[in-house]
C-alpha cells in the first residue's frame, strides 16, 4: 500500500509520519503542497506542524493548497485520510470534517504525553484497537480545543464518529473531551494528539500510536 504524506511550508511532522507508515509495513510517498497530484497513492496523511506559519488561523491557508483540492476529491470518493493535529485543523477548514479547532481554553500551548480512550474501532484507522482501550501519545498544540454546535456534537456521538476522547485532565478544553473524529464513512480521521510520535517505546512514550498505521493496512482501498 502507498501512503502519501504531505509537506506544506511549516510542516514539522512529515518525517515522523512517513516513518510510522514504513514501520507499519507500507510505502510512504512524499507529496508537495504545491502539486495538484496525489501520485497514485492509496491513502493520505496530512501531518502536524505550522503550515504557512499558522497565519490567519491554523489550517486556513493550507486548505487552499493545490494538493488539498486533490485530497478533498479523493476523500469524497472514499480514500482514507488521516489528519494529525495541524492536519486535523486543515481537514476541518477544508470541510472534510465538521467543527473547528480553536485556542486552548488555558490560552497556553500544551505539550505533554496524553492518555486517550479509543471509542471507535471500525474506521479505516482504528480497527487494530479494542474499544475502550487507553493509549498514550504526545499532545502538542496551541489550538487544540475541538468545538462544534450541540447538534453536530450529538450527531457525531450518535453515529459513533467520536474516535478518541481525552482521559483525565482535558487540558485544551475540547468539548465533550473530543480528541478525534471521523467522517460519515469512517475513512477520514482527524485527531489532535500525535500517534506518529508513539510508534516505538525507544523514541516515544509508547508504541500505542502504531495501531492507526497498521489499521490502514486492513482497509480495503476503493478510491
Ligand atoms: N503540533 C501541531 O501540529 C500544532 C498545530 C498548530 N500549529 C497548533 O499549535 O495548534
Amino acid at each position: 500500500m502507498r501512503v502519501g504524506v504531505i509537506t506544506f511550508p511549516g510542516t514539522l511532522d512529515d518525517v515522523d509520519a512517513a516513518r510510522a507508515v514504513t514501520t507499519a509495513g507500507a510505502e510512504a510517498v512524499p507529496l508537495w503542497h504545491g502539486d495538484a497530484d496525489l501520485r497514485g497513492v492509496d491513502a493520505v496523511i496530512v501531518p502536524g506542524g505550522f503550515s504557512y506559519g499558522d497565519y490567519l488561523r491554523c489550517g486556513a491557508i493550507a486548505r487552499f493548497a493545490p494538493v488539498m483540492g486533490e485530497v478533498v476529491t479523493a476523500a469524497r470518493g472514499g480514500m482514507p485520510v488521516l489528519g494529525i493535529c495541524n492536519g486535523f485543523q486543515i481537514l476541518c477548514e477544508a470541510g472534510l470534517l465538521p467543527g473547528a479547532l480553536v485556542r486552548n481554553s488555558g490560552l497556553h500551548f500544551v505539550c505533554r504525553d496524553q492518555w486517550l480512550r479509543v471509542e471507535n474501532t471500525t474506521s479505516a484507522w482504528t480497527t487494530r484497537y479494542d474499544r475502550g482501550a487507553e493509549i498514550l501519545v504526545p499532545l502538542k498544540s496551541g489550538e487544540g480545543r475541538y468545538v462544534a454546535d450541540e447538534a453536530t456534537l450529538d450527531r457525531l456521538e450518535g453515529e459513533g464518529r467520536v474516535a478518541f476522547r481525552y482521559v483525565g485532565e482535558n487540558r485544551n478544553g475540547a468539548l465533550r473531551d473530543i480528541a478525534g473524529i471521523t467522517d460519515e464513512r469512517g475513512r477520514v480521521l482527524g485527531l489532535m494528539p500525535h500517534p506518529e510520535h508513539a510508534i516505538d517505546a525507544l523514541t516515544g512514550p509508547s508504541d500505542d500510536g502504531l495501531g492507526m498505521f497498521l489499521s490502514l493496512l486492513d482497509t480495503v482501498v476503493t478510491a
